[in-house]
């Protein structure tokens, strides 16, 4: 579904991406681990494009959305986005956050647009909060709104970046739950995260990654009990 050819990054002649290739089939979960700066993020916002590559090839469903005529509009409507900060809109309510955008660039009804929030509310288990306002809830409550508000969109993928690694640690529980389901009903998603449990149960496949690169790359026990890599082993045996 996904698939990246030698993608380096940098930010002001810092090369933070080093050639980077990876293929995400349709339907898996690959969860990408590694030290706080090697570039997971920065890997993940170049996915759908936040991050303009400075060089490198991406295919998605077939197209090169790093081709310089390519609407990527269009292709980030496929790809639903979860950030670490909720980035809610404050002033509307949880019903309007979730329907906006399925409104407006889907082009659905109201009536609708309402009934697949309601759906997605059920999924996220917050059927209550329909007409709450983000300031009322919970981090946890927050973060399972916007996932709820991504998976509005009917995306083919979803990306994940550290969405547990703004909230109280009590609330981290509830998130993983959401995505796990999302994962067990055959949702292709790529996530970034520290949550070292999280990736080696519900991951398909681990990248591990070090200063700009991918170092490793497995299924979960194969990382996490039998890591190949110095520096796999080294990032494991400080984080488990
Ligand atoms: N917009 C930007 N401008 C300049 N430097 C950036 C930008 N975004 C990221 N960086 C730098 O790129 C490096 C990699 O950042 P990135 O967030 O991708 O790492 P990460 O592995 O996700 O780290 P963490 O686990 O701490 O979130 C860091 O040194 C960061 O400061």
């Amino acid at each position: 579904m996904i698939t990246v050819k030698d993608l380096h990054k940098s930010f002001s002649k810092v090369e933070i991406l080093k050639g980077i290739s990876a293929e995400i089939q349709k339907g898996e979960v690959v969860v990408v681990i590694g030290p706080s700066g090697s570039g997971k993020s920065t890997f993940l916002r170049c996915l759908n494009l936040l991050e303009q590559p400075t060089s490198g090839e991406i295919m998605f469903e077939g197209e090169q959305i790093t081709a310089k005529n390519h609407n990527i509009n269009a292709t980030r409507e496929k790809m639903g986005m979860v950030f670490q900060q909720f980035n809610l809109f404050p002033h509307k309510s949880v019903l309007e956050n979730i329907t906006l955008a399925p409104m407006k660039v889907r082009g659905q009804s109201r009536s609708d647009a309402e009934k697949v929030a309601d759906e997605l509310l059920k999924t996220v288990g917050l059927q209550d909060k329909r007409n709450a306002y983000p300031s009322q809830l919970s981090g946890g409550q927050k973060q399972r709104i916007a996932i709820a508000r991504a998976l509005a969109m009917q995306p083919h993928v979803m990306l994940f970046d550290e969405p547990t690694s703004a909230l109280d640690p009590e609330m981290v529980g509830e998130v993983l739950e959401v995505m796990k389901k999302l994962a067990e009903n055959g949702m292709t998603m790529v996530i970034v995260t520290h949550e070292m449990g999280f990736a080696r149960e519900v991951g398909d496949r681990i990248l591990f990654m070090d200063g700009g690169r991918i170092v490793e790359e497995g299924a979960p026990d194969q990382i996490f009990s039998n890591p190949s890599h110095p520096r796999t082993r080294e990032f494991l045996s400080k984080v488990l």
